[in-house]
């Protein structure tokens, strides 16, 4: 789906979608207690069907090893992987776009150690084998999702787990939010400093109720919208919520000052495109973005696509290994095309930039809002955006 937009600013107040990692979490810690537990606020898009999708097939009674259809999400699929072992003696993962690309070795690594198999042929991972409790050592820095994966399953076991991360944790305010919502629904993991986890085997989640909340992650498109002088109050927002992207505020405000700006996105990775969209347009202002190296390994590879689409609208943005320098320009000359690459924050990212482009800018494939924010084009048009 095409869509093209009138440049001009945003006006109105807007309350972001619930969480969709809150949501995975709360779901997968849901159905492990068995019913009884009250989800509100859940958004629809397409990665949380994901994930009641598959918790429909591993939950279901039978034997063999149940086929889950991961759809787009990461996040459900290195989730699901480890409890398929304990709960299922295993599963057949699929998925769509670039998922079954993304990586999985530290999950690999570990099911060699533990004589579990794993296969991955013609984009269908199987997995099958006995996930044992002891000792899981693995790299902190390529997905906070392996150490969810682990943290949701390894309770379930006999024996008591320890989880050892060998290189500094990135993405940390994930595992926070894994950690809460286990809490939640009666399960203990003990953090030992910032690299070590233990898990005590033999428990049980509890039922418990629950909203989810609204999401800084989506909130940070529109606190980038403001950045760039449209009007948009955000309502609905916890203050003191456990997601890590809440740090989007104060980021968000540090790109307000002039000359150089380095900001370390190591814990925050979801934030690249809408605080690039804002750097991209302080004139006079050098901003860095670093630590981005995992950005690569999302729905798209998103340190290109941002340089792409930005550098197409007319921002001036260099693309490192790891890292983005950004220019900032007084205006962006808009008028073209520019495509999505299939991910829903390089749409979201090129329809806040187009709110201070001089020409109309036609999306494509804008319907990947759907993955995280389904809603976002309707919001967008609340707040008066135009499409042509
Ligand atoms: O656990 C989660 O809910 C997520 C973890 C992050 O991934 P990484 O840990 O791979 O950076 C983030 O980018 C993703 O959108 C959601
Ligand atoms: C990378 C994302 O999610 P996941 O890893 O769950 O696919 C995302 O929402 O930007």
């Amino acid at each position: 789906m095409d869509i093209t937009i009138a440049p001009r600013l945003l006006k109105g107040r807007i309350t972001p979608p619930p969480s969709k990692s809150q949501a995975h979490r709360a779901l997968i810690a849901a159905a492990l207690a068995g019913g009884g537990s009250r989800i509100e606020n859940l958004a629809d898009s397409q990665d949380i069907q994901a994930t009641s999708r598959c918790l429909a097939a591993l939950c279901a009674p039978g034997s063999g090893l149940p086929l889950l259809d991961c759809g787009e999400s990461g996040s459900t699929l290195r989730f699901l992987i480890p409890l398929s072992l304990v709960l299922r003696g295993g599963g057949r993962f699929t998925g769509r776009g670039r998922l079954m690309e993304r990586p999985q070795e530290p999950y690999f690594r570990l099911f060699e150690e533990k004589h579990v198999c794993y296969s991955l042929e013609a984009g269908v991972l199987t997995v099958r084998g006995a996930l044992p409790s002891g000792c899981y050592t693995l790299p902190g820095n390529v997905s906070s999702q392996f150490i969810t994966g682990l943290l949701y399953a390894l309770p379930l076991l006999e024996g008591d787990s320890d989880i050892l991360l060998t290189t500094p944790l990135e993405s940390g305010g994930y595992v926070d939010m894994a950690l809460d919502v286990l809490e939640r629904f009666g399960v203990r993991a003990v953090p030992n400093g910032s690299c070590a986890f233990h898990v005590p085997g033999g428990q049980t989640y509890r039922p418990h109720d629950m909203a989810i909340e609204s999401d800084y992650s989506q909130a940070a498109f529109w606190y980038a919208a403001r950045g760039l002088g449209s009007q948009v109050e955000l309502q609905g927002l916890n203050p003191f919520s456990v997601q890590g992207d809440r740090c989007i505020v104060e980021d968000s405000a540090s790109l307000c000052g002039p000359g150089e700006v380095e900001l370390d996105v190591s814990q925050c990775p979801d934030l690249v495109p809408p605080l690039a969209v804002q750097a991209a347009l302080r004139p006079g202002q050098t901003t860095r973005i670093v630590g981005a190296a995992r950005l690569r390994m999302k729905e798209s590879d998103r340190l290109s696509a941002v340089t792409q689409v930005l550098n197409a609208l007319g921002s001036r943005v260099e693309e490192h290994p790891d890292s983005l320098t950004i220019l900032g320009v007084d205006t962006l000359a808009g008028g073209v095309a520019v495509d999505s690459h299939n991910d829903h924050r390089i749409a979201m990212m090129a329809a806040v930039a187009t709110t201070r482009a001089a020409a109309p800018v036609t999306i494509r494939g804008a319907e990947s809002v759907r993955k995280s924010y389904p809603n976002f084009w309707e919001d967008y048009q609340r707040l008066g955006g135009m499409f042509l």
